[in-house]
């Protein structure tokens, strides 16, 4: 199995919106972040792969499995945290486990209690006394206690302070140290992801606008501010989009090597996965 997840032709339409014919993978070993504005179809992606919605058409395998005939089989082995609060709210945070033991063959209840710990989660407090950033908190735990090997994260670091935000980001990257585990992330924090993503899924009003490796964005693409004039003279193929400012014209460059071979004392600037992001939403695209 070479890709944990294979989203196939996806497409679901709403009155005003429609996912529209959407292929990607998440290759087995990797993290790979999903990004993009608000409402370009990453929660219907998310919540097709889970079976909460019925797209119209286009196929969807998690872990060699159809997402639909396999369902029981595949949420035995993925942890899923979600934006909103999943867990039933009069329960103790300690009572989680004896649920959780009855759902998931592989439940750890050692490690469940060990994440309790870990993230200051008081046993004997009900879950909606939680704020929302523990409540995020508790939701982890669950998914990382039953052995899951495949994680899908929507939105779900957004309520942490950013020492616990940090904390989980190290706890995906040492979950994926196991080659056999994969997480699928989404979120607006793209910072979070120029840390520790593999690869990147740029969605834009419901398609894939695209898909890149990290190596590929370190190693390749730039930031360029110029003046029109050096602008007018380089070539279309030297840069992927611009965007034109009062006096001088910013360009995302895509072989940044080759231009600095040719320009030796060209200032690119590293591009974030936000720089990019920006061109692509608000700049001209080649
Ligand atoms: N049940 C529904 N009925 C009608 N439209 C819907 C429904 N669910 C989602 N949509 C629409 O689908 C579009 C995509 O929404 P979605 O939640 O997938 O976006 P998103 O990328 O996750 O956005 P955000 O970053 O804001 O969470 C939006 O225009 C939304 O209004």
């Amino acid at each position: 199995m070479e890709n944990t997840l294979t989203v196939s032709h996806l497409t679901k339409t709403y009155k005003d919106f429609t996912l529209d014919d959407v292929s990607f993978q998440v290759p087995r070993g990797s993290i790979c972040g999903l990004i993009g504005e608000n409402g370009a179809g990453k929660t219907t992606a998310i919540s097709a792969m889970l079976n909460i919605i019925t797209p119209d058409s286009g196929d969807i395998r998690i872990l060699d499995m159809d997402y639909r005939e396999d369902e029981k089989k595949i949420k035995q082995r993925v942890g899923v945290v979600l934006d909103e609060l999943n867990q039933i709210p009069h329960l103790y945070c300690k009572d989680i486990d004896t649920i959780m033991k009855k759902i998931y063959s592989s439940w750890d209840s050692r490690l469940f209690f060990q994440y309790l710990e870990k993230f200051k989660l008081p046993q004997k407090k009900k879950v909606k006394e939680l704020s929302k950033g523990m409540n995020v908190k508790l939701n982890f735990a669950v998914a990382l206690s039953h052995n899951a090997e495949f994680l899908i994260l929507d939105e779900a670091t957004s309520g942490l302070d950013p020492v616990m935000r940090d904390d989980i980001l190290q706890l995906l990257q040492e979950f994926v140290l196991d080659e056999n585990h994969s997480v699928l992330l989404s979120t607006h924090i793209t910072s979070d992801l120029d840390k520790i993503a593999d690869y990147i899924i740029f969605m834009h009003e419901g398609n894939i606008q695209f898909i890149k490796s990290k190596e590929d964005i370190e190693n390749n693409y730039g930031v360029l501010q110029c003046r029109n004039d050096f602008f007018e003279a380089l070539s279309p193929d030297d840069y992927c989009a611009y965007i034109k400012e009062e006096y001088s014209v910013k360009v995302l460059v895509h072989h940044k090597q080759e231009l600095l071979r040719h320009f030796q004392d060209l200032v690119i600037e590293r591009a974030s996965i936000e720089d990019i992001m920006l061109f692509y939403i608000k700049g001209v695209i080649i």
